[in-house]
This record gives C-alpha cells, structure tokens and sequence, in this order.
C-alpha cells in the first residue's frame, strides 16, 4: 500500500458486519432454542460491531426465518440480509424489511458460498430484482468475486454496492502460498478500486480472520467487511464480545497505516 492510500484508508471509516450463521449452525444441530443468533447478535452490537448480517439460506439449514424477524425487531442496528435471488426470499424480504440485502449464488450442494453471483450472465433477471428491493427501500449488494465484469454488471443492473468475495484470498492464506496470496489481493485491491471508481459502495468478505483482515481493511476503497465463521468459532476460546473487539481493532489499525 502507498503512503498516500494508507492516508486516503485512514480518512475513511470502516464498518464491521457480523455475521452469527454459525451460531444458528450449533442451534440446530440440538433443535433446541440454545445457542439463540439474536442474543450473539446483541453482544456483537454491545462490543461494537456495526451491523449484523444473517444469510436465510433455502434450505435453511442454519438461519430460520423466525431469525431474520427477530432480528430486525430486536436489534438495534443495520441488518444485511444475505439470500439467494428467488420469489420466496424477495417475499420474506418484503415482510422483514432489512437496512440491507445482499445477494448471493447459492448450491444446495455447496458447503459455503462457492463463488460470486454471475451478475454479468443474468442481468435481464438481476435487475428488476434489483429495482423492486431498492423501491421497498432496500439497500442491494451483490456479492461478487473481484472481477471488473462483474462490477460493471453490477452498476448496469443499478446495485448501488458490491460485496467483493474474499474466499480466494482466504484459501491462500490457509495454504500460505504468498505468491498467491499477493495474486488474490491484487485482483481485490484493482476490483475495490474499479468499483469505487464507478461509485458504487465497496464492501468485502468471507474468510477472514485475525491473521488475514488486516490487508483487506487497509484497502482504502472499502468501507465494510462482513465476517461470521471466524468470530463464532474464535469465541469458544475468547469470547464473542472480545472476538468482535479484537477484530475491529485490526481492522482500524490496519486502517491508520499501523503495520501486518
Ligand atoms: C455470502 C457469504 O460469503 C457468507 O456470508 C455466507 O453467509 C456464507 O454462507 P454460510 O454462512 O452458510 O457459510
Ligand atoms: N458475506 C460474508 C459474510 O457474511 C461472512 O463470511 P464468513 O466470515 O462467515 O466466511
């Protein structure tokens, strides 16, 4: 990072979604009401986090809808609801009405989110999905991988924000291969700055961690990451509420130039 991105990063706040999927994940496997998202939600807010993002997945197989409601009603902060792009999510969406959307591929078959929405191959079908969330007063996103197709089809179908998939990135650092790991935060650097350079809101995610974040924040050009799976696993061992504090000093230090 140059001098002078580090001081444009610095000027730019950044904001810390939380995503609690996983604490939904270890409700479930009991079917009882225990671990409940809405009460990890409440002290990710207390610990400062500045949103909560939940993804109703289709088959629900952690999030229910009854979380996404409870959500929204308890919690006092923004809301980024993450769901695929169908006519029942855009129902419950309807109902539920989130700060924020964000739309995701989704595979019943896949472990995670695999990759990002094939925005540029379905505009005729993204975009008046697009418009009739953003007419409901919706904030969309469009989770992406940092490819400047993608965002430029993003802009047409009018998204106001991208969400830049940070999975790549994630695996090379789970493989430390550095030359890849330089490769992928490339292709995320150029793509956050392309993105802005359209003026679309960029935001960033999946994978990240303590030891991976800090690249990801000093890009000067996003403004959110949203992070789940590491904070819910990282506080069996901390704590949820000084995972979440942790995170977000990372995430300012790497922002005001402090070394990683
Ligand atoms: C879209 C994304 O990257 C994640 O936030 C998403 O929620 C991943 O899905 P799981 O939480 O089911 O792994
Ligand atoms: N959109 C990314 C997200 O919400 C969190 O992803 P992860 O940290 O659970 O991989």
């Amino acid at each position: 990072m140059s001098s002078q991105s580090s001081k444009e990063g610095a000027k730019r706040p950044i904001r810390l979604g939380v995503n609690i999927d996983h604490v939904a994940t270890i409700r479930n496997a009991r079917g009882g009401p225990h671990p409940d998202p809405v009460r990890a939600a409440q002290l990710a807010a207390d610990a400062g986090a500045d949103g909560v993002t939940a993804h109703l997945r289709e088959d629900r197989r952690h999030i229910r809808d009854d979380d996404m409601r409870r959500l929204k009603a308890e919690i006092d902060l923004p809301l980024n609801f993450e769901m695929a792009a169908t006519a029942e999510m855009h129902k419950i969406v309807a109902e539920v009405r989130p700060h924020a959307c964000c739309i995701v591929p989704e595979n019943r078959n896949e472990r995670t989110t695999e990759g990002g929405l094939d925005v540029h191959g379905q505009k005729t079908f993204i975009a008046p999905y697009v418009r009739e969330l953003s007419d409901a007063g919706i904030r969309v996103s469009l989770f992406v991988d940092p490819q400047e197709k993608q965002i430029e089809a993003a802009r047409e179908v009018g998204a106001p924000v991208v969400e830049i998939h940070t999975g790549a990135y994630y695996e090379a650092c789970a493989a430390t291969r550095p030359e890849r790991i330089a490769h992928e935060l490339e292709l995320i650097r150029k793509a956050a700055a392309f993105a802005a350079g359209l003026g679309l809101e960029v935001h960033a995610g999946h994978g990240l961690t303590f030891h991976n974040v800090q690249p990801v924040a000093a890009i000067a050009e996003i403004m959110e990451l949203n992070i789940g799976h590491f904070l819910i696993g990282e506080s069996v061992f901390m704590g949820l509420g000084a995972a979440v504090k942790e995170m977000k000093r990372l995430m300012q230090d790497a922002r005001t130039g402090g070394h990683y």
